[in-house]
């Protein structure tokens, strides 16, 4: 008994050491390390990450083994390692930067801005899709959520409209001026036409996959972005998120990935609402049964 009275004693005073400012900096470090093994796993960063982490461990054997020569050669590798991996993972901490860079502030708790706006463009998208696919008309589309297209929407023209599917059928017309590149919805609302996207990186692609496809995997590797595509040549329509393409989608499948991406929280909301309301009915069934049994 006094062993454990003991034991809570000194994980007391260890917990009155810690101060807001520590919980800050965890708070801090873990989002940085969540960040980065997000763009580990992203990325084609993993293996040579696995590599470093090989190098670190047979570094600490060698020293733990007393093996110096050995010892000596990995510490050299490990000090200008550092300077070879600023330089080889370029890319990758260029990209980290520009999301940490374009995520707002109030966004960090992931709520949607203006869910109604979204719910409304999700709409009007899967009724243009629908026509667009039909007439395989092509189309690209990038819903932002954290980070910001503001460098893209600069290669294309700068709107402020909502999202309309008559709108989206005339922006997308082969013979109109800003059907070529992609158009930029954020917060529900279109902010750009004719914008263009970063080309994706994964020399694994399919090759039936043109460019349209390719600059739209591309801008989901780039940022959190979902991105809707039309395909010209087939009308197949396909969903870029994380790098990842979901093909063949059929138009009630696009509403539904649009909802479960753009719209997670308002869908969690109305599903608290639905128990709820389900829960309600059965207590009013319960009465009513009971006024029933009563009669
Ligand atoms: N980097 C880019 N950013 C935005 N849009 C792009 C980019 N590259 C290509 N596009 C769009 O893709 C269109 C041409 O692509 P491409 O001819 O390869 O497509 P496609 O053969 O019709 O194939 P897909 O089946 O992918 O539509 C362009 O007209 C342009 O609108």
């Amino acid at each position: 008994m006094e062993y454990f009275l003991q034991i809570l004693q000194n994980v007391i005073s260890v917990l009155r050491l810690i101060h807001i400012a520590d919980i800050i900096d965890v708070g801090i470090i873990a989002l940085l390390i969540y960040k980065v093994m997000m763009l580990v796993r992203r990325t084609s960063t993993g293996q040579v990450a696995k590599g470093v982490v090989l190098v670190l461990v047979a570094a600490g054997l060698s020293e733990f083994f007393e093996l110096y020569t050995l010892n000596f050669l990995l510490n050299q590798v490990v000090s200008w390692g550092v300077l070879a991996l600023v330089i080889l993972f370029q890319p990758e901490i260029r990209k980290f930067l520009e999301q940490m860079g374009s995520s707002r502030l109030g966004d960090l708790m992931g709520h949607p801005n203006a869910p109604d706006e979204i719910e409304h463009a999700i709409q009007q998208t899967v009724e243009a899709y629908t026509s667009l696919s039909k007439s395989k008309t092509g189309a690209l589309m990038v819903f932002e959520r954290k980070n910001r297209f503001d460098d893209c929407i600069k290669t294309g023209t700068a709107l402020e409209c909502e999202v309309n599917s008559e709108l989206l059928k005339n922006l997308f017309w082969n013979k109109a001026p800003l059907h070529d590149g992609a158009v930029i919805v954020r917060n529900g609302r279109i902010v750009g036409a004719g914008c263009v996207l970063p080309l994706s990186g994964n020399v694994n692609l399919s090759r039936d996959l043109g460019m349209r496809h390719r600059a739209g995997i591309g801008a989901s590797e780039h940022s959190d972005a979902v991105v809707a595509i039309v395909s010209e040549e087939t009308g197949s329509i396909s969903v870029a998120v994380g790098g990842m393409l979901k093909r063949h989608l059929a138009p009630e499948t696009l509403e539904r990935l649009l909802r479960n991406e753009l719209l997670p929280r308002q869908e969690s909301e109305e599903q608290k609402f639905s128990w709820l309301r389900n829960r309600l009915k059965g207590m009013k069934g319960g009465e009513q049964s009971g006024e029933n049994q009563g009669k």
